[in-house]
């Protein structure tokens, strides 16, 4: 298997305040996993609000320095500190899609100019054909097209819309691998699934693997090939996402599925908790992880 992107014991901690009361944030403690390169997959990453998911998701897309361990993405060191041209080709071939389409897009210019600007980054030429015709397969892919979006602002698309065309954005270097930051969550939930169901012909029909992050189990359960959970900074399950959410092996895990089904606020981040199962789950943070076979002959790796 050649691996497409290996995240191998990553932890990252900020620190914070003065000489006096220094405090020390452990956002996301010792990581490790990796995507195939022959299989793209929908990865998801899980965990409600302060477990680390977009902290893991900046340091992936060379955002930020990991505190220890390393990331690899085709074989090569993910660094902040690259050269233009180095950070310029790993970008071409990463590309991150953010949770508000709408602070994407400055609201005062048209949304060709921004497709126009990646275009010629990255493709490298000024040729206005070349331009539009790259703008125009992105579009496609994304279910719009160039005819339909030019001349156009921020403020007369839908939601939904704006999401597709930062997708397009993202998709215009032909990137293998899209680092998605929630997102639908501000997008209208009645096209949600339409943003979701792109995502997954991204991968199905153009072969671009996904990281979808996400604090909602029903998308994720959706799309995902697999997913981990994250705890306050810490891995508590990983495996296949079907296998994982029929029967989550993690007291955490269980309780994010529990709460999902005991209130509506759980796609904000927020849990119905119950003590004790918040008390059992706390109690496994940090310990060391085991492959547990199930009795269908399925693996899910449980930590604690
Ligand atoms: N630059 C920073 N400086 C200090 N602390 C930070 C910084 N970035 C993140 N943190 C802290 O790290 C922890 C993880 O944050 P992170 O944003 O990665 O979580 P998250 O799971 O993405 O949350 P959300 O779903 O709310 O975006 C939090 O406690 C957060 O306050």
């Amino acid at each position: 298997m050649t691996t497409l992107l290996d995240v191998r014991n990553v932890s990252k901690s900020f620190t914070m305040g003065g000489i006096f009361g220094r405090k020390t944030v452990n956002a996301v403690m010792d990581a490790s996993f990796s995507l195939s390169a022959e299989k793209p997959e929908i990865f998801t990453i899980i965990g409600e609000s302060g477990s680390g998911k977009t902290t893991l998701a900046r340091m992936i897309l060379g955002l930020e320095d990991p505190s220890e361990g390393e990331i690899l993405f085709q074989g090569q060191k993910v660094s902040r500190h690259a050269s233009k041209a180095e950070r310029l080709a790993f970008m071409s071939k990463v590309q991150p899609v953010f949770q508000n389409p709408f602070e994407a897009f400055n609201p005062l210019k048209k949304i060709e100019r921004y497709l126009e600007s990646t275009a010629r980054q990255f493709l490298h030429t000024k040729d206005r054909a070349a331009i539009d015709r790259a703008m125009d397969e992105a579009l496609q892919k994304v279910g719009l097209s160039l005819k339909e979006v030019r001349g156009r602002f921020p403020h007369e698309m839908s939601g939904g819309q704006l999401q597709r065309c930062a997708i397009a954005r993202a998709l215009i270097p032909n990137p293998p691998l899209l680092i998605t930051d929630e997102p639908v969550s501000m997008v209208d939930a009645s096209l949600r699934m339409s943003i979701v169901n792109l995502l997954k012909s991204l991968r199905d029909d153009l072969k671009v693997s996904v990281i979808y992050i996400t604090h909602d189990l029903a998308t994720a359960y959706y799309i995902s090939n697999r997913l981990i959970i994250m705890q306050r900074g810490r891995i508590v399950e990983m495996g296949d996402a079907r296998t994982v959410l029929d029967n989550p092996q993690h007291p955490y895990s269980q309780l994010l599925k529990a709460s999902v089904l005991s209130t509506d606020d759980a796609g904000a981040g927020k849990l119905a908790t119950d003590p004790d199962m918040v008390k059992a789950a706390n109690g496994l943070v940090g310990q060391a992880g085991k492959l547990v076979v199930r009795p269908d002959g399925r693996e899910v790796r449980v930590y604690g």
